[in-house]
């Protein structure tokens, strides 16, 4: 197990081009938030946003296209009952899960319709009924953002053995294309294909809902702007208990809307360093 340092942000935080557009930056597609858990894909978005991500777009609940446009008028919303093939084609990275529910029909048709080249981020509702309803991950470069009931469900490890390093990585090596694992907790680990990587930063101002969905929303835009894919998926995650990390130093808990208010001034500070 090796523990991540604030080196990790150094290398993948670079300055933009200035030839650029937004093309450049990523397409980010959002699928989640039901009736009940419009803030999840909030959250989501607005992370993915202040991330840098170029274009995102959030599929869900029309009953949230509203709350969507007020928070995030960035983000571009489609009803999560239509037909999403074309959209997800198009995107460099899908996140799917935050606030999804039990919508398993809508899971498998995002899981049959991914290419191999692109980012799946599986999060929230989508690793539980997956734990339910077992599925073949697709050819795709896959990650996975449990907190540690997800993962028990997942893997079937109990929380309190999911210390054991070599536990976690038998249960990775049981999926064919084995994912990138953020296993969330108070010293979140994440697997690499051959490293274990345990996050120094962070606290219990963390403890809040829509936390984790911040992460998902970070990870998935770091990833739609830097390589390599676990590169980028460390820096999101370190970057998001940094972030939090600084605003207790004034606040008893941080918010995970604060954290995003942060997002862009903390990445600007690293992209400025000699590398
Ligand atoms: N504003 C919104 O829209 C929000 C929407 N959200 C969305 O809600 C959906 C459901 O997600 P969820 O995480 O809330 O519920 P679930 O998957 O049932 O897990 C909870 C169960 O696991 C247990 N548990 C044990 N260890 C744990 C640990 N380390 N971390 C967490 N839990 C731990 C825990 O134990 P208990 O607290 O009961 O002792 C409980 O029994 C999901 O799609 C998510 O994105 C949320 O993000 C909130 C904000
Ligand atoms: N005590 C703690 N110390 C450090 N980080 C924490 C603590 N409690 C929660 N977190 C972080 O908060 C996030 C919680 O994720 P998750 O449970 O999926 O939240 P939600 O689904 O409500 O958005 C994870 O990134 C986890 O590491
Ligand atoms: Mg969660």
């Amino acid at each position: 197990m090796r523990i991540l340092t604030e080196q990790i942000l150094k290398e993948v935080i670079t300055k933009r081009p200035s030839v650029s557009y937004k093309g450049n930056f990523g397409r980010v597609l959002i699928i989640g938030g039901n009736p009940n858990y419009g803030g999840a894909v909030i959250m989501n978005a607005m992370a993915a946003v202040h991330s840098g991500a170029g274009l995102v777009s959030v599929a869900t609940d029309p009953s949230n296209f509203t709350a969507i446009h007020c928070h995030t008028p960035e983000a571009m919303v489609t009803d999560y009952q239509q037909d999403l093939k074309a959209l997800i084609v198009s995107s460099d990275v899908v996140l799917i899960g935050s606030g999804l529910g039990d919508q398993l029909a809508l899971l498998q048709k995002v899981l049959t319709s991914i290419e191999p080249h692109q980012i799946l981020i599986i999060d929230g509702s989508a690793l539980t009924l997956l734990a339910q309803h077992p599925q073949v991950l697709p050819d795709c470069h896959l990650v996975l953002t449990p907190h540690q009931m997800e993962w028990e469900r997942l893997s079937h490890i109990a929380i309190a053995n999911q210390n054991q390093a070599d536990l976690n990585w038998q249960a990775l090596q049981d999926y064919t294309n084995q994912p990138l694992l953020v296993l969330k907790s108070n010293h979140t680990q994440i697997y690499t294909e051959n490293e274990v990587y345990q996050i120094p930063v962070g606290g219990p101002y963390q403890a809040t809902g829509g936390m984790g969905d911040t992460l998902a929303g970070m990870i998935a835009g770091f990833a739609a702007q830097f390589k390599p894919l676990a590169s980028a998926v460390m820096a999101a995650t370190y970057a998001h208990s940094a972030i939090a990390q600084e605003l207790a130093q004034d606040y008893y808990v941080t918010l995970p809307t604060q954290i995003s208010g942060q997002i862009s001034p903390f990445m600007r500070r690293y992209s400025q360093l000699d590398k």
